[in-house]
């Protein structure tokens, strides 16, 4: 990791400097040096705050500001960011900024408390040993620790005496253990009894199978059970009640609700609660408050040290909710904040494009389309049009359900920047995808003499060449390709618009560097997985958002059917019939070749027996990604001519493939698919006319597997399919893969807390606008803050 410092430079319209500043420390950000391409967003991300700033002040003062700067900064980085004399005002007014932040850099330096980054290690009752267990847990400074939220709470805080036990009650139970007893009254059953008594008669917790549980007690010590009550042959008993010893010498365990943590080997709850409880007692009174007054009070959020405190040892368990409340507020408005931080980058409110052609073009493709726009992508394209039209840039995002229609708005996007003069690019996350956007485009687009090229990597070096030509002179106006179009050597004329079609394929980082291929350039991401809002917030909180929540009319749904490998005759009997009707079919299974571990059928084995045995009489085609590229072209281009009728596939068809023929999809084996993916999938039919169909086959173990069959069959809307999804799998794993991109929530729950982060973000993206460099005093610690969370990834919070 390098700091880079920035220099900024008053200059001479030919380029003499007239003074120079170097910036403060509080405008250095680490970044990973490999990415070059993050240089271009901090560029972006100082001018857009030399905007921002507005008090003008004398020269004397300017000149006291760059005195101390350039004693503060001997040696930075070069990336100089000149500032035009014609924008001396602006300068200036960037002068008394940079001065107040040094002053408030020299005089408040330390007000993140060291020991939020003290080593756990050295705090009473740790040291080396417990130390190396606590990481197990993810837990290495005291912050850590006191962010390690319980998992559960135990309520001992309802005490009854014993004499006042009512079978089938709930509670709680002090006393002393006065007898310790083990009996097996028959091979392969123990039965450990421990009683206990408090002066006002006696309980026996009653254990089965679990001898090990008398080495926990000894005679006299003092314990509390808690359970419901039973009566068993006159006795009064618990089985496997939850128990509790009794210290004495710390008042820690009785009478009050208990947290338990998740804990690791060698390491016990009481180890955990007792190193919680002493940095509560020892150090929270350090910790600052780093939330406005204004702020808590109109959301009612407790103090920081209040919650910490109820969240580990709450006097009731009520209090706990409070107490979750503001950490989790804290949690995504932390978040949210990086967020609005990273849309600073993006966005540079004087530069963006103005993309003001006429509608000439734009009106005669709308008029040539065989059909009308939807309402939803009339509002969608009436969005992307204002965003390019005036001079803030455009970062948005467009979600739309399968087949909802949004390569027809991406279209209309690149013929606006095309027809005002500027090229446009589109980066898909597969050859194929980028091969049918090209051929599509390509065909609709040449009769109004747009000139559309396609780069992807499996071209010839030759072939490669012409494009980048076309390219860098302007003969092309619209390039369709894979990542292949974000390397170095690829250079456009004038590029206005970048698009990427991205499916959670590529992440922040490749969108910088596909931004910066032009200056500027309007961005528009394209996603087709339904994501709950929560979700996008999250994963997109830089980007706006753009819903085509509305399939296009006569769609029928999909008709979807669960069955198991035992169907299989029928199922190809069906297959047989919608074939002989002249409709096109997939088949999808999991794996390319027949693995020795997963017992799940492979396209190649799928494809042979359908070929051989099942359906002699038609062409059976077979799709998979090991194929090379100009393999899979001529797959695809035969099943989109109907030479395929059938296509056994891998999950490389996914994404966007458009053959509207094709009326039914069998996918093998289920249940090893995300509810995302399956819904992608099925998305590949039902995109004609013709009524479609989608079986899924799958014999799954578990229920939530049954579960999520079951919501395929109920519902053909990717939204409601996705919140299913999120409920059963929870975020991490909603993608069917860890690489989503989400950052680890420690507190917060996407979906249960949906209501707190709308209103973190709110103000979130609000406390950005007013005070994008946190100067305010009540600001400042956010933004350690927000360094301490996001770490040297706080840029590139990455879905690749
Ligand atoms: N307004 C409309 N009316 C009728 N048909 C439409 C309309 N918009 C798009 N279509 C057609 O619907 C099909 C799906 O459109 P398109 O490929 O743009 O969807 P998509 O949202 O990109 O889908 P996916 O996410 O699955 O790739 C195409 O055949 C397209 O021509």
């Amino acid at each position: 990791m390098i700091c880079l410092k920035f220099g900024v430079y008053l200059m001479t319209e030919q380029g003499d400097i007239l003074q120079k500043l170097k910036k403060p420390l509080s405008i250095e950000r680490k970044i990973n040096y490999n990415n070059s391409s993050v240089i271009g967003g901090f560029d972006s991300y100082i001018l857009n705050w030399l905007n921002k700033l507005t008090k003008v002040v004398d020269d004397d003062q300017i000149m006291n500001v760059v005195n101390k700067l350039n004693s503060l900064f001997e040696d930075y980085s070069e990336v100089r960011i000149p500032i035009r004399k014609k924008k001396l005002a602006e300068s200036r007014e960037l002068f008394t900024r940079l001065a107040t932040l040094i002053e408030d850099n020299e005089t408040n330096k330390e007000e993140l408390p060291q020991l939020w980054q003290e080593s756990i290690r050295y705090i009473k009752g740790v040291g080396k040993k417990r130390a190396g267990q606590l990481a197990h847990l993810g837990v290495q400074t005291v912050r850590d620790m006191l962010f390690y939220f319980p998992r559960d709470y135990r309520d001992w805080s309802t005490n009854c005496q014993i004499r006042e036990l009512t079978p089938g009650n709930q509670v709680t139970v002090e006393g002393k253990v006065i007898n310790i007893e083990e009996i097996r009254p028959r091979q392969g059953l123990t039965i450990t009894k421990i009683v206990i008594g408090d002066g006002t008669g006696s309980l026996t917790g009653v254990w089965f199978n679990q001898p090990y549980i008398k080495n926990n007690f000894n005679r006299g010590i003092p314990v509390a059970f808690s359970g419901k009550v039973k009566k068993e042959y006159g006795e009064l008993q618990m089985s496997n009640p939850n128990y509790e010893l009794i210290n004495n010498n710390d008042n820690l365990y009785v009478g009050r609700v208990l947290p338990i943590y998740s804990t690791t080997q060698g390491l016990s709850q009481n180890m955990l609660r007792k190193i919680v409880k002493s940095l509560i007692d020892e150090y929270l009174d350090e910790f600052p408050e780093f939330l406005e007054t204004e702020l808590r009070e109109k959301y009612n959020l407790l103090g920081i040290k209040e919650a910490l405190k109820m969240i580990h040892f709450p006097d009731k368990i009520e209090d706990v909710e409070e107490a979750r409340k503001r950490l989790v507020f804290d949690e995504l408005f932390i978040l949210q904040l990086g967020m609005a931080l990273r849309r600073i980058d993006l966005i540079t409110e004087e530069d963006g494009i103005v993309h003001n052609s006429g509608d000439g073009i734009i009106n005669n493709y709308l008029t040539d389309l065989p059909f009308e726009l939807t309402s939803a992508q009339a509002k969608v394209w009436a969005e992307i049009k204002e965003d390019m039209e005036s001079k803030k840039e455009m970062n948005r995002l467009i979600q739309g359900d399968v087949g909802s229609g949004k390569t027809v708005i991406a279209t209309l996007a690149l013929l606006k920047a095309v027809s005002s003069g500027y090229q446009g690019a589109m980066m898909a996350p597969t050859e194929i995808l980028a091969e049918q956007h090209y051929l599509s485009l390509k065909e609709s687009l040449s009769r109004y003499g747009v000139e559309v090229g396609l780069l992807v990597g499996s071209l010839t070096a030759k072939e490669k060449e012409a494009v980048l030509d076309e390219l860098e002179t302007g003969n092309l106006d619209i390039v369709i390709g894979t990542h292949a179009l974000i390397q170095e050597g690829i250079n456009f004329d004038n590029l206005g618009l970048v698009i990427t079609d991205e499916q959670h394929r590529f992440g922040v980082r490749q969108r910088a560097t596909f931004k910066e291929k032009g200056e500027n350039p309007d961005v528009l991401v394209m996603t087709a997985t339904p994501i709950p809002r929560t979700l996008a917030l999250t994963l997109y909180g830089d980007l706006e958002l753009s819903v085509i929540d509305e399939l296009p009319p006569g769609r029928k749904p999909v008709v979807t059917e669960w069955r198991t490998k035992k169907a299989y005759s029928k199922i190809f009997s069906f297959i047989r019939q919608e074939l002989e009707a002249g409709r096109q079919a997939y088949v999808v299974c999991p794996l390319v070749e027949e693995s020795e571990k997963l017992d799940v059928s492979s396209a190649v084995e799928m494809s042979d027996k359908l070929i051989n045995d099942i359906f002699p009489g038609f062409n059976v085609g077979l799709l998979h990604g090991q194929l090379k590229a100009d393999e899979k072209e001529e797959v695809m281009g035969k099943f989109r001519d109907q030479e395929i009728n059938i296509l056994v596939a891998t999950t490389v068809i996914e994404v966007g493939v458009n053959v509207p023929n094709s009326t039914l999809m069998l996918i093998v084996d289920a249940e090893r698919f995300g509810l995302a993916q399956l819904h992608q999938l099925r998305g590949r039919v039902g995109r004609g006319q013709h009524q479609s169909y989608c079986i899924l086959i799958a014999d799954p173990s578990t229920e939530t597997g049954e579960e999520r069959m079951k919501i395929m069959t109920q519902s053909t809307d990717g939204f409601v399919i996705a919140e299913e999804d999120l409920k059963l799998r929870g975020p991490g794993e909603f993608f069917g893969t860890r690489q989503h991109g989400l950052p680890d929530l420690e507190i917060a729950n996407l979906l249960r807390d949906s209501h707190i982060l709308e209103i973190a973000r709110k103000e979130a993206f609000n406390l950005v606008d007013i005070d994008p460099n946190f100067i305010k005093p009540e600001n400042k610690l956010l933004k350690d803050l927000i360094e301490i969370k996001f770490g040297d990834n706080f840029d590139l919070i990455d879905v690749s």
